[in-house]
C-alpha cells in the first residue's frame, strides 16, 4: 500500500491555497463542503473564487507566496502553474511539518486527492495511488450509477437510530444482526422518505425481539471464484466459520466475515459444535470440502432452515 487512506476532519480548521485559477477553483469547492477555513494566496483569481472571496467564504490575500506564508496552517494546497514553486511551497511546508498537496505532482505530496463521491454522510474515496487518474475517474463514473439514490438518507437515519437501539439490544452482535436484516428489505432499498424508513424500523424490532441463530454449510473446492453470490453473502454474515481442512480451505476462510471468529473443527465433531453454537443464537458458517457433507449435516440444517451450497 502506497498511501494510507484516512477522512481528515477539517471543520474550521486553517487551510491554505495557493494559486487561484481553474485547479484552485476545484480544490476550494471541495473545502468548502468539508468546511475548512479557507485562506487563498494569489495575485489573480478566478471569478468564481472572486465571488466566494465577496462573500467571505473565503479570506483573499492579495500577493505572492512567501516562505513566511505558511505560519500557522493545518494543511496546504498548491496549485500554482510555476511547478518550481511548487516543489518550494513542498519543501518550506515540509520543514515547518504541515501536510501539502501539490497539484499533479505526486513526488511532492504528503496526500493526494482521491476521486470523491460525496452522499454525505457516505463518502466514497478512489485511488490508484497516482498510477492512473483516468481510470480512477472511470471507475468513479461506473460507481455513481450503481449506489442506491437513497443512500444519504439511509445513513442519516441510521445515524440517528443507534442509541436507541441499544436500548433494544445490549451487544454489538444483536444490533449488527438487525441492521443487516434492516438494510436487506426491500422498503428501506426503496425508501425515499424517513416515514418508510422508521415504520420499516420499528415493525423488525417487533419482530425481532428474541435473535435465533441460523446454520449454513458452504463446500468449498479448489477455486474461490466457484463461488455462488448466496455463499459470499452467508460467508459474510456469519459470526462463526468452522472449517475441516486449513491447508485446502485457506481462501475461503479469508473471504468469511473479517471479524468473525474462525474455529477448526474435525467433521467428526461439527454437528455437535454447531449445535451447541446455535443454541447460543449465533450464526455458523460450516466449510466442508466438495463433496464431504454428510446426510446427518445436511438434514441438520435442513431442520434450521439452513442451506447447503455445493460447491459448482
Ligand atoms: C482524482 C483526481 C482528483 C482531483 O484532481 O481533484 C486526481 N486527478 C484527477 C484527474 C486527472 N488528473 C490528470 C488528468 C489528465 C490525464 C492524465 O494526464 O492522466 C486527469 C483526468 C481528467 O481530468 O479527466 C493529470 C494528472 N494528475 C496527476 C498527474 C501527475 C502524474 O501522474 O505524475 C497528472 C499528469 C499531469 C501532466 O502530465 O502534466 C496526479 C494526481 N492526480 C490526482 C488526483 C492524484 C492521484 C489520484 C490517484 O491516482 O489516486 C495525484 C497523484 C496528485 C493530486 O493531484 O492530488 C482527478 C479525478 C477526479 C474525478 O473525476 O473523479
Ligand atoms: N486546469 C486544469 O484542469 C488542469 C488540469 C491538470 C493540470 N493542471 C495544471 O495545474 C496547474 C494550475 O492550473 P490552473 O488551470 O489552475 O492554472 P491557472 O493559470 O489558471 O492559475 C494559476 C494560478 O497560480 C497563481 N500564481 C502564480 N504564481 C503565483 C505565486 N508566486 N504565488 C501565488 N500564486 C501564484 C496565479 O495567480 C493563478 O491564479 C498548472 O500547472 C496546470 O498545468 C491544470
Amino acid at each position: 500500500m502506497d498511501y494510507f487512506p484516512v477522512f481528515t476532519q477539517l471543520h474550521n480548521k486553517p487551510v491554505l491555497v495557493i494559486g487561484g485559477g481553474e485547479v484552485a477553483c476545484r480544490k476550494v469547492d471541495l473545502l468548502l463542503r468539508a468546511g475548512a477555513a479557507i485562506t487563498l494566496i494569489s495575485p489573480r483569481l478566478h471569478p468564481a473564487l472572486q465571488k466566494l472571496a465577496s462573500q467571505q467564504k473565503l479570506r483573499w490575500l492579495a500577493e505572492s507566496y512567501q516562505p513566511g506564508s505558511l505560519g500557522g496552517y493545518y494543511q496546504v494546497w498548491t496549485t500554482t502553474d510555476d511547478r518550481e514553486l511548487n516543489k518550494r511551497i513542498f519543501r518550506d511546508a515540509q520543514q515547518k511539518k504541515i501536510w501539502v498537496n501539490a497539484v499533479d505532482d505526486p513526488a511532492h505530496c504528503d496526500f493526494i486527492t482521491p476521486s470523491m463521491i460525496d452522499r454525505s454522510p457516505i463518502q466514497v474515496a478512489i485511488s490508484s495511488g497516482g498510477a492512473s487518474p483516468v481510470l480512477v475517474r472511470y471507475l468513479r463514473e461506473k460507481l455513481e450509477t450503481q449506489l442506491a439514490q437513497n443512500l444519504s438518507l439511509l445513513a442519516d437515519f441510521a445515524g440517528k437510530q443507534r442509541n436507541r437501539l441499544k436500548l433494544h439490544y445490549d451487544t454489538v452482535d444483536k444490533r449488527r444482526h438487525f441492521w443487516e436484516q434492516f438494510f436487506r428489505l426491500p422498503q428501506v432499498e426503496n425508501a425515499q422518505s424517513v416515514e418508510v424508513l422508521e415504520a420499516a424500523f420499528v415493525q423488525l424490532l417487533a419482530q425481532n425481539n428474541q435473535a435465533t441463530g441460523t446454520v449454513c454449510v458452504v463446500e468449498t473446492g479448489t477455486d474461490v471464484e466457484m463461488l455462488t453470490l448466496k455463499a459470499l453473502r452467508l460467508m459474510q454474515q456469519a459470526e462463526m466459520v468452522l472449517y475441516t481442512d486449513e491447508a485446502s480451505q485457506a481462501g475461503f476462510i479469508d473471504l468469511c466475515r473479517r471479524d468473525a471468529d474462525r474455529e477448526a473443527c474435525s467433521e467428526e465433531n461439527l454437528l455437535q459444535k454447531a449445535d451447541a453454537l446455535l443454541s447460543q443464537a449465533v450464526r455458523v458458517c460450516i466449510l466442508v470440502r466438495k463433496g464431504r457433507t454428510s446426510a446427518s449435516l445436511s438434514a441438520f440444517c435442513q431442520q434450521h432452515k439452513g442451506e447447503v451450497l455445493p460447491s459448482l
